[in-house]
């Protein structure tokens, strides 16, 4: 792992919240992204060497909208840039993590991804990140 690729925090309102993040960081989210097969819309911003991703559920099965529900708003998962995603989910496979899916998955912003069960990650939820080079 290189580096914390993003933190992800659950939002209601992304609108509202792009506004609130923007005031915070004095400047606007370079980017909106939908991700229909994780049921989120993101925003993102550049806040030095990290990320900040904005989560708004967009179905009510979506792991936000049921986080929201379950929790309230606020950070939902910390994101780690790898350089060899396959090789990342073998070592951490044997190193007896859960994995959440067999296969990386398209995640926003030129990425694939995949994801670890919080109850392996000490309830933390862990993201991988690869540069999605296709
Ligand atoms: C990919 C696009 C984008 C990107 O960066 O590119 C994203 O980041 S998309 C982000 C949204 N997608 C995901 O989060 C996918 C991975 N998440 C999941 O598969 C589920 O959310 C899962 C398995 C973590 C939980 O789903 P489940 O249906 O089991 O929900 P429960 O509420 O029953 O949770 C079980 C258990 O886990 C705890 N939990 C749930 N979410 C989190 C979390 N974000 N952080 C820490 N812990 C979490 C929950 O509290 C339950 O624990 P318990 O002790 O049983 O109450
Ligand atoms: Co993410």
């Amino acid at each position: 792992m290189r580096k914390i690729e993003h933190l992800g925090i659950a939002v209601k309102d992304l609108k509202k919240s792009n506004e609130l993040f923007s005031r915070l960081f004095g400047k606007e989210a370079y980017k909106e992204e939908r991700v229909e097969d994780e049921g989120v819309l993101t925003s993102f911003f550049q806040v030095g060497d990290v990320k900040i991703e904005l989560l708004e559920a967009t179905a009510p099965d979506s792991p936000i909208a049921k986080f929201i529900d379950k929790r309230a708003e606020g950070v939902h998962h910390v994101a780690f840039a790898v350089d060899d995603i396959y090789a990342e989910m073998d070592r951490l496979k044997k190193a007896g993590f859960e994995i959440l899916n067999d296969v990386p998955k398209k995640g926003a912003d030129h990425k694939l991804v995949v994801f670890l069960h919080p109850r392996s990650t000490n309830g933390v939820l862990v993201e991988l990140c690869q540069d999605d080079v296709k």
